[in-house]
């Protein structure tokens, strides 16, 4: 059930595809559903970026035309989420691709998030995810009580260490308070916490039907 709604959610978002865009492409097992939808769809001219080394291996796996972002804009990025709360806010990096998801959503004029009808939650929860920088790891530890580092070692493509903040024990009342916090701790490259801002839709398949909240034009 949950597997076909990432397919759903993912055909949905390839028909936004059209020929000579360039295209951002996120991680994970919904996005993984994207890659087919998109190589069946004969797009002509499709530059596409990716946000993690298994991506694009499935992707040009399936002849799509993958190059290193080196791209100062996108057309368009899709990506999944692990939770969406109503008001836009999510927690991603389940996957821990979160520092480069986090770059090619922020370099996307528009930002599509797919997820299937299990990540839609009333309030964001720990765990969030983070990726920490190995220089100095134990003092950025220290710093932040309740991250705990991923078992075994979850090395990023950019050398950081995945980790994930456990802390606190209950919905997150504020969440743009702990991004600001994360943001300005040294030692944090990067954290799953993606604001509303950056979002453009996001597309919730229920079943064979899918929901699409517009955040922004
Ligand atoms: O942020 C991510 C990877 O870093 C993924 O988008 C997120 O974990 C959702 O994954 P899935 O589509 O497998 O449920």
């Amino acid at each position: 059930m949950i597997e076909a709604e990432k397919r759903v959610a993912a055909e949905a978002a390839a028909t936004l595809v059209q020929d000579g865009m360039t295209v951002g492409l996120g991680t994970g097992t919904t996005v993984a559903q994207l890659l087919p939808a998109l190589a069946a769809r004969d797009l002509r001219g499709v530059r596409y970026v990716s946000t993690s080394p298994r991506t694009e291996a499935a992707a040009r796996a399936l002849g799509l035309a993958v190059e290193p972002f080196a791209l100062p804009a996108l057309d368009l990025a899709i990506d999944g989420a692990d939770q969406v709360a109503p008001d836009g806010w999510l927690v991603k990096g389940g996957g821990g691709a979160h520092t480069r998801e986090r770059l090619v959503a922020a370099a996307a004029r528009r930002f599509v998030v797919i997820v299937s009808s299990d990540k839609p939650v009333e309030a964001l929860r720990p765990p969030v995810p983070l990726e920490l920088l190995a220089f100095g790891l134990e003092s950025t530890l220290r710093r932040l009580p309740g991250a705990r580092l991923r078992e075994p070692a979850q090395p990023s493509p950019d050398g950081g260490l995945i980790a994930d903040l456990h802390e606190p024990d209950g919905p997150l009342a504020d969440p743009a308070a702990l991004a600001a916090g994360l943001d300005a701790t040294p030692g944090v490259v990067a954290h799953g916490l993606f604001p509303p801002s950056l979002v453009a839709d996001v597309l919730i398949a229920r079943g064979g039907e899918v929901e699409h909240r517009r955040l922004r034009a």
